[in-house]
């Protein structure tokens, strides 16, 4: 006699799914002060992956995610990611990454989760209001950096499948983990582990990505975010740095050359001024304008979140595709240069300008690469400057946009709307996701954007934070996904498992 083990998983019925749902819904209350504590904890660890003194804050923050991975019973690896050699010849470990596993039961769905546990610098100088390590909670705000980009999104995506643990619940799906922690940097390395871990991905069905936020206060799935090519610009005259009394009105300045090169990158409209930048800009179809003549979106609102009266452009139709179908130029620092209080008069002997512009589709990064190259030393040549100038790329991520044909966003869109009582805005993103398009082409899978932040938390900025709301309703969100994806996988009429 042939006895059959494995458990044939049978969907639940209206009835019992609708108790499912409000037994996980009470207990995502009733722990979330537990949920707050645990979103302290974790960023109370500046892991600020572009600080290379912080390097050893930035592993521990891994191993920190790894440990509470492990505790909800999944299988944890903890991979090296090598060392990586800095602008000033620094060589320095990279943090490692988590590859996780929990379940593999063959009649249900795999989803795969993907976030990072580093961060954007942050000091309280910059004109932080709270300590950006200690979360602070005001007024239903969780104040801190990281809170929502992207430690309270991975947090939530954990304490939703706690959740079912803790109520001893069948998790509908198998789950797959991977969290890193050079995001913020462009994610150097991963591209690689992706590839070399590629049977990671072989059960995987789906891969949610919780790394955004909203475009107002309205739920919504984004399907596409725009790429990143960022150029680091190095003027160098003599050796040291010198007295501007003594030197100054004899000499061709490096910062002087430095920023006439970054005045000419983009003019005062936003136009980008190097030639050929929107030459490959996919042209605008009507089915895409259909896009943005449905969308909910208050300039007002958005205005005010950024705390800026005048945008370049009037229209919510001209910002959201200004955001999400055109490059922009941004000029982000100036290393070397003096940027402390007081009024040091100094001649910075070597100067780096950073500056990136932001992808759409079909640009290429190493045509832009060209393009800036062949720019900066046609104005460089214009100085007649005897300093050398070295344009290097940076990070290239590519942009991103997904099939939302895919039974995921269904499956998104009915969890959101058994939370929030809402249908979700289809959005696109201006930020970059770098292994967003990279994940889709390697593994062939489908991608999905589930962001539960809102437009107002501030991300890279001051005060960056979550609201308690988005938080615990996000862990909602998450947990009510997992159901929504199973169905995807049972046939709801006989039991029998369906797999696609
Ligand atoms: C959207 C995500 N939370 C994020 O902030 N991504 C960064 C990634 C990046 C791009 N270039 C360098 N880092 C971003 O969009 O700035
Ligand atoms: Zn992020
Ligand atoms: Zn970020």
């Amino acid at each position: 006699m042939i006895i059959c083990t494995q458990l044939i998983m049978i969907p639940l019925g209206a009835e019992a799914e609708e108790k499912q749902v409000k037994d996980l819904f009470s207990y995502i209350n009733t722990h979330q002060d537990e949920f707050v504590q645990n979103l302290k904890d974790w960023l109370a660890v500046p892991s600020d992956s572009s600080d290379p003194e912080l390097r050893e804050e930035l592993t521990r923050m891994i191993n920190i995610a790894a440990d509470r991975i492990k505790s909800l019973g999944a299988r944890v690896e903890v991979i090296d990611m090598g060392s990586e050699k800095l602008h000033n010849g620094q060589i320095i470990p990279f943090p490692p990454a988590i590859l996780a596993e929990l379940g593999k039961d063959p009649t249900k769905g795999t989803v795969c989760f993907y976030g990072h546990v580093d961060v954007q610098p942050a000091k309280k100088e910059d004109g932080w209001s709270t300590d950006p390590y200690t979360l602070t909670e005001i007024n239903g705000n969780l104040y801190g950096r990281g809170a929502t980009d992207n430690k309270g999104p991975v947090l939530a995506w954990i304490h939703a499948v706690e959740t079912y643990k803790a109520l001893k619940k069948d998790i509908p799906v198998n789950l797959k983990f991977i969290i890193e922690g050079v995001e913020e940097t462009g994610s150097p390395g991963l591209e690689d582990l992706i590839e070399k871990h590629i049977h990671f991905f072989s059960d995987v069905d789906y891969i949610v990505i919780s790394d955004n936020v909203r475009l107002s206060k309205k739920p919504a799935l984004t399907y596409g975010t725009r790429g990143n090519a960022y150029f680091f610009v190095e003027v160098e005259g003599g050796k040291k740095d010198l007295h501007s009394g003594t030197f100054g009105g004899i000499l061709h300045e490096p910062m002087r050359d430095l920023v006439y090169i970054l005045a000419n990158l983009v003019d005062s409209s936003g136009q980008i001024l190097i030639p050929g930048m929107y030459d490959d800009v996919a042209p605008l179809t009507k089915e895409e304008q259909k896009l943005y003549d449905d969308i909910e979106f208050d300039l007002e609102e958005h205005k005010n979140s950024s705390c800026v009266d005048t945008y370049l452009y009037n229209t919510s139709d001209e910002v959201l595709k200004h955001l999400w179908r055109y490059p922009s130029l941004s000029i982000h620092g100036i290393e070397g240069a003096f940027s402390d209080t007081g009024s040091k008069t100094v001649i910075p002997s070597k100067v780096t300008g950073k500056f990136s512009i932001r992808q759409v589709p079909n640009m290429k990064i190493p045509v832009v690469e060209k393009q800036v190259e062949k720019y900066i030393e046609d104005v460089f040549a214009r100085l007649h400057s005897p300093n050398k100038v070295t344009v290097s790329l940076k990070i290239g991520a590519v942009p991103w946009l997904a099939n939302i044909d895919d039974p995921q966003y269904t499956a998104a869109k009915n969890a959101i709307t058994k939370v929030f009582d809402i249908t979700p805005d289809m959005i696109r993103d201006g930020s970059t996701i770098p292994l967003a398009k990279t994940f889709q082409d390697l593994t062939k899978k489908s991608v999905l954007m589930l962001p539960i932040g809102g437009a107002d938390d501030g991300e890279h900025s001051q005060n960056e934070k979550i609201s308690r709301f988005n938080y615990i309703e996000g862990t909602k969100v998450f947990a009510c996904f997992f159901q929504e994806l199973s169905k995807l996988h049972g046939d709801p009429i006989n039991g029998m498992p369906l797999k696609n």
